[in-house]
């Protein structure tokens, strides 16, 4: 292993690295307190600093699953109280290393609303063991309905459904699927849900059959249970199905003791599927013989009376047999059983939408404002400059017309100019007058005192 090890590091600090990684495909390793993930899908390399186990307190352990113990710890440096999902498995070969692919996986569907959040990963150099911190939820879907004797709300199954459905096609439309929706791996905080145990998850570029083994018998899709790996993402839908049905009634809808009794407990309720769709589960099936008595199932109506038609109505298509006419996520997300959640949505929307428009508006009139001190400035100069100007050019015309024309001192003042000062001027002022211009008598008087 430690040969492989160097020999990448050789080929990424050699000058053509970035061409060696091509030859790479998710190769996780620990290098000086670090772990390199090197994926060549699109030539990434990831460098996941690794914080050191005793950087937590250890607080309680939460939960278990297949692969992993789930310890809830205090971060020493910021007092966060996280969930820490100990991985059972000890790498030993870098081929196990590459096969886990949970690390990015979750960063790949990370910042999405219902989908937990990963903070760090722990790596423990000396057994070869991944710790993965979480943010800390506080319970799951069985926990909240496992010992309830009272029905949950109508409004809180509605509004955990819609989240999961949401988290699911999210997953779904980054092509991938869950494989394993279990009250178990749906972690709530208040009323806030988020889809975990994302170990399970896979591409759906995966050849077909899947050969790796799923939990969780009695969320299991027929699909998974009949044929040899033939099974897509409409698997999680029919698992949806089941986590809606179970915290509407508080109880399992096919709880089987055994993938027969599973199948059984199936048809007792759905009744067996019908013959073409049998014929497809039997194309991919060989492990078991797929020939059963028909069966009308009792159906699952009459176990939740008080459900709302809707309610049923969504049930019945997530749990369709043949996985091509069973509802997809989006589909499932835009069923009248949610109607009133989406237009709480849009409503949100608008709100959000008017509250931008009266944001903008408010900017508008600001840059109006704005605007219409500038024009002012200008608009007002303007005017001002014309009317300046025209005052200018009124007075210039005033002073030419005030002007006086070279006159002799006869013609200005006639025969009486010899007459006394006070006569003079009136006479002037009389010639003027008569000549039809405004006399300027300061300048007149000038001319008269030169003169
Ligand atoms: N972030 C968390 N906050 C609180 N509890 C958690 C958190 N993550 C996991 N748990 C608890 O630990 C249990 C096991 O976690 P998880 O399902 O991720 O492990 P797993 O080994 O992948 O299980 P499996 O493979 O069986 O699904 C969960 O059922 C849940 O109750």
């Amino acid at each position: 292993m430690k040969l492989v090890q160097q020999q990448i590091l050789r080929d990424l600090q050699s000058q053509n690295g970035e061409q060696m990684l091509k030859h790479y495909t998710q190769i996780y390793f620990y290098y000086y307190k670090k772990l390199i993930i090197l994926q060549n899908n699109n030539f990434e390399c990831k460098v996941i600093s690794l914080q050191r186990w005793i950087d937590y307190k250890l607080i309680a352990k939460l939960g278990y699953g297949t692969s992993s113990e789930v310890i809830k710890a205090q971060s020493i440096a910021s007092n966060e109280i996280v969930a820490i999902k100990c991985m059972k498995k000890v790498f030993q070969t870098i081929d196990e290393v590459n096969e886990f692919r949970e690390i990015p996986i979750l960063r790949k569907l990370q910042n999405h609303d219902h989908i937990i959040n990963l903070f760090e990963v722990l790596f423990d150099e000396n057994t070869w063991r991944f710790s993965l911190v979480f943010e800390l939820m506080e319970q799951n879907l069985y926990e909240l309905i496992k010992d309830r004797q009272i029905l949950l709300e109508q409004d809180k199954i509605k509004s955990y459904m819609y989240q999961l459905l949401k988290a699911i096609d999210f997953i779904h439309k980054n092509n991938l699927f869950h494989r394993c929706i279990v009250p178990e791996n749906i972690l709530l905080q208040g009323d806030h849900l988020k889809l975990a145990g994302m170990g399970s998850c896979k591409s759906i570029y995966f050849q077909h059959p899947q050969t790796d083994y799923i939990d969780a018998r009695w969320y299991r899709a027929p699909e998974v249970l009949l044929t040899d790996g033939y099974y897509d993402r409409k698997m999680d839908i029919w698992g949806a199905g089941c986590v809606l049905f179970e915290i509407t009634a508080l109880y399992p809808l096919f709880p089987g003791n055994n993938e027969f009794d599973q199948i059984n407990k199936i048809h007792n309720i759905l009744g067996t599927p019908n013959p073409k769709v049998l014929d497809r589960f039997r194309k991919h099936a060989s492990h078991m013989e797929i020939n059963f008595p028909p069966k009308v199932g009792t159906g699952f109506e009459n176990l939740i009376p008080y459900a709302p038609k809707d309610l049923v109505d969504l049930i019945k298509q997530m749990l369709i047999y043949d996985p091509e006419e069973r509802i997809d996520a989006t589909q499932a997300l835009r069923h009248p059983y949610f109607k009133e959640l989406r237009d709480q949505e849009q409503y949100k929307l608008l709100g959000t939408s008017l509250q931008s428009i009266k944001l903008q508006e408010k900017l508008d009139e600001e840059e109006q404002k704005n605007c219409r001190t500038l024009p002012k400035q200008i608009l007002f100069k303007k005017p001002n400059q014309i009317l300046q100007n025209s005052i200018k050019n009124k007075k210039q015309q005033l002073q030419d017309t005030v002007k006086l024309p070279p006159l002799t001192k006869q013609q200005a003042y006639g025969p009486i100019y010899f007459q006394n000062k006070e006569t003079k001027k009136q006479s002037a002022q009389h010639e003027y007058i008569l000549q039809g211009k405004k006399a300027n008598l300061g300048n007149l008087k000038k001319n008269i005192r030169q003169k």
